[in-house]
Formats: C-alpha cells, structure tokens, sequence
C-alpha cells in the first residue's frame, strides 16, 4: 500500500469521499486542484486522456475520477458527459430527458486512473452502482445525488457514510486498494 495518493480534482465533494474512504483504509489522500482539459470519447478514453493529463502536469503520481452517468433509455448518455448536461438542464430537464421512456434506470460510474507519472499508462479501476433517475429529493449540495435513487433512497437522502459504502466510487475504490495489496505482494 502506498502512504499517500494525490488526487489531482476541482471537485471538493469528490475529494471529500476519497478521503472519507482511502483514510479510513490508512492511506492519506492529497490533492491538487488543476484544471485539466477534458476530451470527448468513452468512458475510459476520457479518464486515460484526464489521468496522462494529470500526471504530466503533477510531475508525479496521480489519482483522478472521472464520473459518469449513465441512462439505460439513451443507450449509456449523458455517460461521460454528465456534467454540461446536469450544468446546462438541470435536475427537472435531466428527468424531462426521460419522459418519453418508460425505463428510468440509470448506472453511477466512477472510474479512476492512477499512473505512476508523465509517460506511464493510466491504470483504470470502476465501479457501477445501478439505481433510477427521479424527482429531486434531498440536499442539493452534490451534483445529480438528489435525483439518483438507489433501493428507495436517493444518495442526497443518504447519511455520507451510508453512501460510501454502497456508492460507485467506493466500489471501484475497493478495487484500487486491492490492486495496491497485489502491488505490495509482488515487492515482498
Ligand atoms: O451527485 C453526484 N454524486 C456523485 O457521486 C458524483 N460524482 C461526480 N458528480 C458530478 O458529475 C459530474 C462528473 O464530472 P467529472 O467527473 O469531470 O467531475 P468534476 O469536473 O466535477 O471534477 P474533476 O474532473 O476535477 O475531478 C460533475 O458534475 C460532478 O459534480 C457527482 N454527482
Ligand atoms: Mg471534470
């Protein structure tokens, strides 16, 4: 396990549950705010460009997330691009996208990359959460968490540590920490 990662976001809120979830597993979570271009393609392809882009500007290790939200409906979109559309319609037109569709199912995914700095290839965890796109209930702090309900609840309903434990970023944050296990064995 390494001591620390830096997970190079803008986002507080997602930095907020990193370290709830890598701090409580001994691994100390730094960060560096800088603002990387974004480019368009797949799910992966956008992390592996951010994560490239992160370390080289980093100069060192990096850890990023890139947040996807997926609608069954419209074939995975807004995916990768969640954020000019929760930014441009809003929780009421991210609903309205679906009026016309009976299936309201959605999949949270969160995917990070880590690499080992400039030059080296980004390394991808993910992890899904399924759930349903509803009329925002709950605190509108973080992002589209009002309107995605997972077993009854949306996430902006949940307590944060109930969150994390189910959430897509904890599940592919559980991946990450075991890849850093085998890592460590290899180095025995
Ligand atoms: O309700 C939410 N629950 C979450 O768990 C969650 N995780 C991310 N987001 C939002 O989805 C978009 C992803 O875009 P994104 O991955 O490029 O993030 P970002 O640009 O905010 O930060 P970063 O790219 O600097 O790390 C942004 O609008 C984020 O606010 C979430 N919203
Ligand atoms: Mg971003």
């Amino acid at each position: 396990m390494p001591t620390h990662v830096n997970l190079i976001t803008g986002n507080p809120n997602k930095l907020r549950e990193v370290k709830a979830i890598l701090e409580a597993a001994g691994i100390e979570v730094r960060s560096q705010n800088i603002d990387l271009e974004e480019v368009q393609g797949s799910i992966e392809e956008v992390t592996e460009s951010k994560c490239r882009r992160a370390a080289e500007q980093a100069g060192g290790p990096v850890l990023v997330d890139d947040t996807s939200l997926c609608f069954k409906a419209l074939g995975g979109l807004p995916g990768p691009y969640i954020k000019w559309f929760l930014q441009t319609l809003g929780h009421e037109g991210l609903n309205n996208l679906l009026a016309a569709y009976p299936d309201k199912s959605a999949e949270a995914v969160a995917t990070f990359g880590y690499s080992a700095g400039p030059g080296h290839k980004p390394i991808l965890f993910q992890g899904r959460c399924p759930g349903k796109i509803v009329p925002a209930r709950g605190p509108t702090d973080f992002g589209w968490d009002p309107i995605f309900e997972y077993e009854g609840k949306t996430f902006a309903e949940m307590d944060k540590s109930e969150k994390n434990k189910i959430s897509h970023r904890s599940l592919a944050l559980q991946k990450l920490q075991d890849w850093f296990k085998e890592q460590n064995k290899g180095s025995e």
